[in-house]
């Protein structure tokens, strides 16, 4: 198999349904292969060696990380030319021993604290107390834990005990049924023009999306944004009246153009993709409907033949499948050096159309993709938000992301492009900008869930820029588009289009998406974004995105984000040598991938749409998975295995410190692990053994808790079909293991660059998915151990695949981990990346940003927005 040349997603159509037991096929050759998954596991005595020479070693890693944070500019801090270290055992590691103990988990709990700490410092110098990442869920595990620890007799006071295994898996949620899918199983049109009946499980066929239905989405919110671009720091909306009827074109006198904000990706403009524009046409969606039959066949030989990875499929009911066309950032046509703009012609029948994925230009004729937002504006200019009654936050200088300030310079340049055109450049020509710029305002009930409070995402509590946006709220009442500058189009998905926003008046960047309310419940794509808005609002984690605030504004629903400036992993792949990544690095990105993928679990989110575009790269050059529009949510119990050893007295297998203050969970930090660890009274080779033997009776001791939502079941094709688990192309029902079937195909392809199922067409890639077995190129060398995890995540029947019974907490155990410090590993040094990945903007030399500028400045005049 050669290089990818797209990716296949398959967009949950669907609502999830619960089925009963789906039916299993045994593949003994895999079967075997998961037997293997048994061997690794190392003895007590090695992890506790781990652990001690973690302790041991913590110290320098703590200098490692205050390094980092002395340097002139943040972004230059960022270690992207420091040789990753994430092989270096700083920590015990979560991985090599029995499964997770009670001591594990309250060292996760603990570490996540520290390493939030320290990698708060290095984001902003307010950081004093960062929170336990994992919040309030992994809190109640915990409390459920200590609960039944005590209760069984386990002192969890002494803290150091307190091991606990916690295995995350997606529970089910929904009933489950005969197998069928319900009635009122929802239909996601997103890319799909028909859609079948919902009620069977099976899959019909796949229609390719038509590449239209992305424009409908984007015009929508063009043409309501662009009233704000540019705009916005000279607020004047114009107060007309709404037009309900029809469009309102913007007054051609304005400039007769569509103007959008140059769209680039930070991480791929300086390289041209010519030679590899075929891998990066990715992402297309296919619609796919189950079909009566069962049969594989049945499934992929009605599967439309797309090489590109970038459809995504939908699978209600229906054998359409749509296609839909998407820009890759790095595709070469959108990395020719000069921002990539269109120009919207006046007539709204003849909108040149550039397609997110290739960049060709499309056109579309049809007015039935013009939302109706576009319509009707109201004279109302209250963009909303609740005000917050936030938590105060550290008031610093907006640069808790180092992509502020590096690109501050850059932001005010293309403020200044944008507010030069603000008296008029913006007015749209199209059909669907025929409204006034006036804006219409409501404000959303979501928003008082979010808006500039943080309480719940102690994780994030002390960035600046919630302090940022509770500024604005109180000054001007509530948080709407007025308030932010959008910069640039980062880039476009199914539901909605992201744009990099200054917040007005401060550095701070934020990523917006935009969504078109109406666009969406015609397409029936209203549950995919309020999936992904309920998801956003929960999540507090390192490696997951922060949601900052939320709101309605002309009916488009806006999710202000964390940025990320460093493009995703699949753009970054295409930049390394052979287009793999080496495998210390890819050990790095799926170990924080993982621990995203935990804590989702944790939270009753299968998250169903791992690949490499959905990883992005932060300043720092830790990741964040986003896109979770596809995710199934579901309920997690958490569940004790096995409580704690009736004989066991922790309190006395403890150690001195046993029942001290050590139940402070930093009292595993190297400052307070030796005297927790280490009688002084003993010669130190004689504490180490008397450590590791209490340590080791401990562990075998401690209550084990499963909170992986292990029943959770979905009979929705989902996913992207180089990734697809073979149980969701079977129709048998899925659940949270085809995370970690995902969590294989990606791993496989960032070590051989490619996935390992892939076929000619899309068909035949489902078919290998089912019926071949995996084979490793000889090339790339790739160690034994990453082998067999691959191969054990990629064992067919979802009940043998490793990470099924236990979720995380096995694979974290799996020797391709050993040495890592799970919980220190978001202040591990990222990976190396290639000269020409510069985060932030992609011209980074002042005369490569003064031509970018240039570029842009060339096309004020008509500053487009492209359609795709
Ligand atoms: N927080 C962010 N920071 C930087 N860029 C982002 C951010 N979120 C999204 N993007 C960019 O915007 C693009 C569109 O994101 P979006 O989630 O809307 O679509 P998607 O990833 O294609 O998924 P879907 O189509 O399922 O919604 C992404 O591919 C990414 O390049």
């Amino acid at each position: 198999m050669g290089s990818f040349s797209g990716t296949c997603e398959i967009v949950e159509a669907g609502e999830e349904l619960n089925f009963g037991q789906h039916s299993r096929r045994s593949y003994d050759k895999d079967q075997k292969l998961h037997k293997l998954k048994l061997g690794y596991k190392s003895s007590l005595e090695d992890d506790i060696n781990h652990l001690f020479e973690a302790i041991n070693l913590k110290a320098s890693t703590k200098s490692v990380v205050l390094s980092q944070h002395e340097g002139s500019s943040p972004l230059r801090k960022i270690p992207l030319k420091r040789p990753i270290t994430v092989g270096t055992p700083r920590s015990p590691g979560m991985g090599n021993s029995e499964p997770v103990t009670l001591k594990q988990a309250l060292r996760e709990l603990c570490l996540y604290k520290a390493s939030e700490t320290a990698a708060m410092k290095r984001l902003s110098k307010s950081t004093s107390s960062p929170g336990v990442s994992e919040a309030g869920r992994i809190k109640t595990l915990y409390d459920a834990v200590v609960v039944e620890a005590s209760g069984s007799g386990l002192s969890l006071d002494d803290g150091k005990g307190s091991g606990v295994e916690i295995s995350i898996m997606p529970e089910e949620t929904r009933s489950n049924s005969s197998g069928k899918m319900p009635e009122n199983l929802q239909t996601q049109t997103m890319k799909s023009s028909s859609q079948g009946s919902q009620n069977s499980p099976r899959f019909a066929g796949i229609t390719t999306q038509n590449s239209t239905g992305n424009i409908a989405v984007h015009s929508g919110i063009i043409s309501s944004i662009c009233k704000y671009v540019g705009h916005a720091q000279k607020i004047e909306l114009a107060k007309k009246e709404k037009h309900t009827s029809a469009p309102s074109p913007p007054s051609p006198s304005a400039s007769g153009h569509l103007s959008e904000l140059p769209e680039e990706d930070p991480a791929s403009s300086n390289i041209s993709y010519k030679a590899s524009a075929p891998e990066l046409v990715r992402k297309d969606r296919l619609k796919v409907a189950p079909s009566s039959s069962s049969l594989v066949g049945n499934r992929v030989s009605k599967l439309s033949r797309n090489n590109s990875r970038s459809v995504k499929s939908v699978v209600r009911n229906k054998s359409s499948v749509k296609k839909k066309i998407k820009q890759n950032p790095g595709s070469a046509a959108c990395t020719s050096g000069s921002y990539n703009s269109v120009n919207i012609d006046s007539n709204p029948s003849k909108i040149p159309v550039v397609c997110e994925r290739c960049q060709c230009t499309l056109k579309t004729e049809s007015k039935e993709f013009i939302p109706d937002s576009l319509i009707s504006h109201s004279t109302k200019s209250n963009d909303e938000v609740n005000p917050s009654n936030g938590n105060s936050v550290a008031s610093k200088p907006c640069i808790a992301s180092n992509s502020c300030n590096k690109s501050r310079a850059v932001v005010m340049k293309v403020k200044k492009n944008i507010k030069s055109k603000e008296k008029g450049e913006f007015s749209q020509s199209s059909k669907s900008s025929q409204g006034e710029y006036s804006s219409s305002t409501s404000i959303s009930d979501e928003s008082n869930v979010s808006g500039s409070n943080c309480g719940n995402r102690p994780h994030m509590s002390k960035d600046v820029r919630w302090e940022a946006i509770r500024h604005v709220q109180m000054q001007h009442g509530a948080l709407g588009l007025r308030h932010l500058n959008l910069l640039k189009k980062l880039g476009c998905g199914d539901i909605g289009t992201v744009y990099l926003a200054e917040l007005i008046g401060t550095s701070c960047l934020f990523a917006i998406k935009v969504m078109d309310n109406e666009f969406l419940a015609r397409r029936k794509k209203m549950p995919r974004a309020q999936t992904e808005r309920e998801i956003l609002r929960m999540l507090d984690h390192p490696f997951l995105p922060t949601l900052y605030a939320q709101f309605t504004s002309d009916n488009l629903s806006c999710l202000v984000m964390e940025y990320c400036p460093g493009g995703d992993l699949h753009v970054l792949r295409q930049k390394q040598l052979g287009r793999s990544f080496p495998e210390p690095a890819a050990r790095f990105y799926v170990a924080e991938v993982l621990l995203a993928l935990e804590y989702l679990h944790m939270l009753g989110v299968v998250y169903r749409d791992l690949k490499p575009e959905n990883i992005l790269v932060r300043d720092d050059g830790h990741i964040m998975l986003t896109d979770f529009d596809l995710s199934l949510r579901c309920t997690v119990s958490p569940t004790l295995l096995k409580s704690s050893s009736s004989n066991a007295d922790p309190v006395r297998m403890s150690g001195p410190c046993t029942g001290s203050s050590c139940v402070e969970p930093f009292c595993i930090e190297p400052s307070c692990q030796v005297p927790c660890f280490s009688p002084s009274f003993l010669p130190a080779a004689a504490k180490e053994r008397k450590l590791k033997v209490d340590l080791a009776a401990r562990i075998r001791s401690l209550p084990q808790l499963v909170a992986e939502p292990t029943d959770a079941r979905s009979n929705s094709f989902v996913g992207t079909h180089e990734y697809l688990a073979p149980e969701i192309i079977k129709g048998e029902g899925h659940g949270a293991a085809v995370d970690w079937w995902t969590f294989g195909i990606f791993l496989y392809e960032l070590l051989y660059g490619k996935t390992p199922f892939k076929g000619c067409n899309n068909e035949e890639t489902l078919a290998n998915i089912v019926l071949e077995s995996l084979k490793f190129p000889d090339s790339p060398l790739v160690s034994s151990h990453a082998r067999d995890l691959i191969r054990g995540l990629l064992v067919k029947e979802p009940e043998n695949r490793l990470g099924f019974e236990k979720g995380a907490a096995e694979i974290k155990q799996h020797p391709f981990f050993e040495g890592l410090s799970w919980a220190l590993i978001r202040c591990t040094i990222p990976p190396e990346l290639p000269e020409s990945c510069e985060f932030g903007f992609p011209n980074t030399s002042p005369h490569e940003t003064k031509s970018k500028y240039l570029d842009s400045k060339a096309t004020e005049e008509h500053l487009e927005f492209d359609l795709f």
